[in-house]
């Protein structure tokens, strides 16, 4: 999915969420256990009860690969079973020297055809480039992540004040475009978002921390939205577990439908 078809998702649905799709067998509903693959039947249903508010859907492929070869099956499955209307990201966080990183793009992007694949730019450009190399697809580079954990080396400030997550942004942007390349920007860094915005005012931004997090919607549109959107904002428990009972689908549905409605209010404020 390119950048113009995933405007006009946005405009269209009048919505940028993402919903994360983190299923754990310790916490989906239990009459699901009972089935031959409980994830794959658990991520069915809350990809039909709320594909009508979502844009972009985000595996966080730790979920399944812990479960081993089975886990890896249900992931295979739920990328297939994503339609192509929206962004298929697999968030796994990945770098290596070149080499290893193509073998990694290959595997995101041809055998289990991810549209984007989440990337850590600690190892630097050579890490990363392969990744941009694969036509039609896109590379999610950290920037400023949502844990406390992002103040041990991400807020970090060299002598003339220039904060880490700053130089990776502003040297990164060179060795991608505003079509191949997004940054990770966490919600519970609100005000943070507008630094990133002055040195990448035209990226899109994935942006994961509310719900469960407890960042605030309302902060990451207010410093985050540019001219075409640029955020897809993802909540991942807050809508899979809204219920743990067999009403879990029209639960999670129920917060994807929320998460719209603010959504296209800050659309609607925003002239967007
Ligand atoms: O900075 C980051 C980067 C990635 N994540 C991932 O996003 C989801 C968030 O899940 P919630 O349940 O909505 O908190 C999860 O997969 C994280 O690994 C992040 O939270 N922060």
């Amino acid at each position: 999915m390119n950048k113009s078809q995933l405007v006009e998702q946005i405009r269209q649905k009048q919505s940028y969420l993402c919903v994360g799709l983190d299923p754990s067998l310790e916490k989906i509903p239990s009459h699901l256990l009972k089935e031959k693959d409980p994830v794959f039947a658990f991520n069915k249903v809350i990809i039909d009860e709320t594909l009508d508010f979502a844009v972009a859907y985000k595996p966080n492929t730790a979920f399944y690969e812990a479960l081993g070869p089975s886990g890896w099956e249900s992931l295979e499955k739920t990328l297939e079973y994503l339609p192509s209307s929206v962004l298929k990201i697999a968030d796994a966080k990945r770098g290596d020297i070149g080499n290893t990183s193509t073998l990694y793009a290959k595997a995101f992007f041809e055998t289990l055809k991810a549209d984007a694949i989440t990337v850590a730019p600690y190892m630097g450009k050579d890490s990363v480039a392969p990744f941009l190399e694969f036509e039609g697809k896109w590379v999610i580079l950290l920037a400023l992540t949502s844990n406390t954990g992002s103040l041990d080396f991400q807020l970090f400030q060299d002598t003339s004040g220039t904060q880490l997550f700053e130089e990776v942004l502003k040297k990164s942007q060179t060795w991608g475009t505003v079509d191949n390349l997004m940054y990770v920007v966490g919600a519970t860094r609100g005000e943070k978002i507008a630094d990133v915005r002055k040195i990448i005012p035209d990226h899109f931004l994935l942006v994961p921390g509310v719900g469960a997090q407890g960042g605030s919607l309302q902060d990451v549109a207010k410093y985050g939205m540019n001219d075409n959107v640029g955020l897809l904002v993802n909540s991942s428990r807050g809508i899979l577990y809204a219920s743990s009972g067999v009403d879990f689908g029209k639960a999670a549905r129920n917060e994807a439908h929320k998460l719209q409605e603010e959504m296209e209010q800050s659309l609607q404020e925003y002239g967007r």
